[in-house]
């Protein structure tokens, strides 16, 4: 046997070791969970619960351990002591406890990634394990310090492989599956600093298209829960992207991390209640995300506290009291004084206002009056349809959305609210009433939700009845947890949240999810570029410990109210107080097409941030001439169904998009469709289709194995960061069809 085949024979019998042992601990949950589940419905409705508690506990750690097959194992250790380290995607430790797996995340698996030949970290080799299923195929042998090996014993000629890059550009040239997928085996060491970087404070990852930040990102999440469950586990995690169909093209990631906690949403989401389906013209996006929309709404709310010209007198049981203007502005002073939001503020000038007019009436009386008299005097009054409405036109009870619908329109309210906006933009907001709100109304009716509050005392006692019977169950939980043994399997809160007493059972990630006043532990949020001064300040109410992982490109932004530079943007709102990271390397692209993409990109005037290709592909960028206007589709559409089927040749699998302006992609799908081709199109777009038709916003943050561009100096003209979006897309090869002349710069030599 060749010494590498022996090496290989070893290292499949510690993997099949460890299948065996994911093996049993599945069976073993599997087993209580008949155990309990065939416990049956008797018993107390605590016996109940907490069987029920038990039940999805179980259920998870049967979810979890099923999640973890497919590369379980993917690293090795070999340290200055000679201690041998598996590394894989979760720990694993036999019957007495012995560790027999070590977590990625765990700081004794940090010199996987982070160890080289200068910083070896106690490391005299590192071996990266490549796996099909349960075989071990090869391996890979990155040696930090030869002599020590060699002096340990260890032949030099049964040393696998060079250096780590196989495992890494095997993973970069697999084909797509329109899916992303985790890089748990390959993490590079810049992206493990920033994943492993501390919890506290905003930490802004700028990076140029490919560099990994949606990776990064993602991982950083699952590290973050590990290493901080406690805090986590209560609070929960939320991470923002771009668009629903980026939001499914990465929900495979944390769970394949086994974390399933994560609550995901676009910043249209954040209004619980509220589906944003809305489209409006960029330009109405953009002046409805500029920061001073949030003194127009606050503005608003005050001019709906207002004095009367006029007294308004009211015959109440034969005696007249009057509701008088100096009694209103006396009321509302007082009431403001207590900067409390509207609707509660409104209770203290509503009781103000009845006591003011119950004077009055008690002193038409001419007799004392016992105080629970007063009382029923008040509620008289309190009911009294005129005075109702008086007191109402003073200080308006308001809905968030009540608010914003009367501003979009009431043309005398919006210009009463916002002289600060011309006359022009005043028009752009205008609306008809029943027109569904859009995305960039939700951080305006979080604004308004935030200075309005809540209508009743009602909600607030129930919170206080819930947070009390929380924290009773939490105690409750330590018990059970306590008597069980089970501690090492979830915490008091876990299974706290598990308990049905009443109503359904929810995580944390589902409460945090239908609650706008819930606040995480950490917020992490993709495309960051994209989110105008509105939405960070609707973000920020969500995480007032500002502990943010906040990643995006500055070149690539594409909405108008976002931002080309991140001082500019966070500065003001997290008051000079984040740290910048940067990521460098290119994972995605070949690099004559990055090459070119940056190229068109400085030469537009984009901050193209400096970055290196980690492959090349021969031939990755192609052009094609039509001569007319309407060869445009057909060549497009054309050029698609050639790779399509080059690329399910080559991989059996693979991804190519058409990547066209809004106003092109119905003609290439015409001419995909005459071809017998169905290619779905936009938002709601099938991410395992073969083919796909989509606009630059909609492949933001995507990537395919070819992508066909459509007219680059069209997407140049609409939007330079969108060009760059979509010229960075592929990770195999660009094909661009075009009439006009290509773009400044683009075909230079590289
Ligand atoms: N260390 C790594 N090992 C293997 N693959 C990696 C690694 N880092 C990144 N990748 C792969 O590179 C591709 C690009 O990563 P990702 O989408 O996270 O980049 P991005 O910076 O968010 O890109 P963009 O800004 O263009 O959307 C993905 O397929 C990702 O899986």
């Amino acid at each position: 046997m060749a010494a590498n085949d022996s090496e290989l024979a070893g290292e499949q019998q510690v993997v099949d070791r460890l299948y065996r042992r994911l093996d049993e601990l599945r069976a073993q949950s599997r087993q209580r969970l008949a155990a309990v589940r065939r416990a049956g419905p008797s018993g107390s409705p605590q016996n109940r619960s907490e069987r029920d508690a038990f039940a999805t506990l179980y259920e998870d750690r049967v979810a979890q351990l099923e999640s973890v097959e497919d590369r379980l194992a993917f690293g090795r250790l070999d340290l200055h002591d000679g201690e041998r380290r598996y590394v894989g995607r979760i720990g694993l430790t036999d019957e007495e406890q012995s560790p027999l797996l070590t977590d990625w995340r765990a700081p004794a698996a940090q010199a996987f990634y982070r160890a080289t030949a200068a910083h070896p970290d106690g490391v005299v080799r590192r071996r990266h394990l490549v796996t099909s299923g349960r075989q071990v195929t090869s391996l890979e042998d990155d040696v930090l310090d030869l002599d020590a090996l060699v002096r340990s014993g260890v032949d030099p000629r049964s040393l696998a492989g060079v250096s780590g890059e196989g495992a890494l550009l095997a993973a970069l040239g697999a084909a797509r599956t329109g899916r992303m997928g985790d890089i748990v085996a390959t993490i590079q060491a810049e992206q493990d600093a920033i994943i492993r970087s501390e919890l506290t404070g905003a930490l802004v990852v700028q990076g140029g298209p490919g560099t990994g930040k949606t990776a990064v990102a993602l991982h950083r999440a699952a590290y973050l829960l590990y290493a901080h469950r406690r805090v986590l586990e209560r609070s929960g995690v939320l991470m923002v992207g771009p668009s629903r169909t980026f939001l499914r093209y990465i929900d495979q990631v944390l769970p394949s991390l086994g974390e399933t906690g994560v609550v995901t949403a676009t910043v249209a989401d954040l209004f619980p209640g509220v589906a944003a389906r809305g489209t409006e013209p960029a330009e109405v996006a953009e002046l409805k995300g500029r920061t001073v929309m949030a003194t127009v709404v606050r503005r608003a709310v005050r001019q709906r506290q207002r004095v009367p010209q006029q007294p308004t007198s009211v015959r109440v049981d034969g005696r007249t009291v009057v509701v008088r203007p100096r009694d209103v502005a006396d009321a509302i002073a007082r009431a403001r004084r207590q900067n409390r939001p509207h609707n509660q503020a409104r209770v203290t000038f509503v009781r103000d206002m009845l006591a003011r007019l119950a004077e009055q009436y008690v002193q038409q009386l001419g007799w004392d009056v016992a105080p629970e008299d007063r009382a029923e005097i008040v509620e008289d009054l309190r009911t009294t349809r005129e005075i109702r409405i008086a007191l109402n036109l003073a200080w308006m009870p308001l809905t968030p959305q009540g608010l914003l619908t009367d501003l979009w329109t009431r043309p005398h309210r919006l210009a009463a609210a916002a002289p600060e906006l011309s006359p022009r933009e005043r028009a752009l907001l205008a609306r008809p009433a029943d027109a569904a709100w859009t995305p960039a109304d939700v951080p305006l009716l979080d604004e308004a939700a935030e200075l309005l509050g809540e209508d009743d005392q009602a909600a607030r006692a129930q919170a206080r009845a819930d947070a009390e019977r929380h924290a009773a169950e939490i105690e409750y939980a330590r018990q059970v947890l306590r008597s069980t043994g089970a501690g090492d399997l979830v915490s008091a809160e876990a299974l706290a949240g598990r308990f049905a007493t009443s109503g359904p059972s929810l995580t944390t990630a589902e409460r945090a999810a239908a609650d706008r006043t819930w606040t995480y532990g950490h917020v992490v949020v993709d495309e960051a570029q994209e989110l105008s001064a509105m939405a960070w300040r609707a973000l920020l109410r969500r995480v007032p410990t500002r502990s943010l992982t906040i990643v995006g490109d500055v070149a690539q932004t594409s909405s108008p109210g976002g931002t080309r530079d991140w001082a500019a943007m966070l500065d003001p709102l997290l008051r000079g107080s984040w740290r910048l990271a940067e990521l460098t390397v290119n994972y995605r692209t070949p690099a004559v097409v990055a090459q070119a993409a940056g190229r068109v990109a400085e030469a537009a005037g984009l901050p193209v941030s400096p970055q290196t290709s980690a492959r090349d592909v021969p031939d990755a960028l192609t052009s094609e001439r039509v001569a007319a206007e309407d060869d445009l589709a057909t060549a497009a559409a054309a050029a698609a169904r050639r790779r399509a089927a080059e690329v399910a040749e080559v991989s059996g699998a693979g991804r190519v998009a058409v990547v066209a302006v809004a106003g092109r992609t119905s003609a290439v799908r015409a001419a995909l469709a005459a071809a017998g081709v169905e290619a779905p199109e936009g938002e709601a777009v099938d991410l395992h289709a073969p083919l796909v038709v989509l606009t630059p916003a909609q492949s933001k943050g995507l990537e395919f194995d070819v992508v066909v561009l459509v007219e680059p100096a069209e997407v140049l003209a609409a939007s330079p960061g969108d060009l760059y979006v979509a010229m960075t897309r592929p990770t195999h090869a660009l094909h661009v069809v075009h009439l006009r002349d290509l773009p400044g710069r683009f075909d230079e030599p590289s």
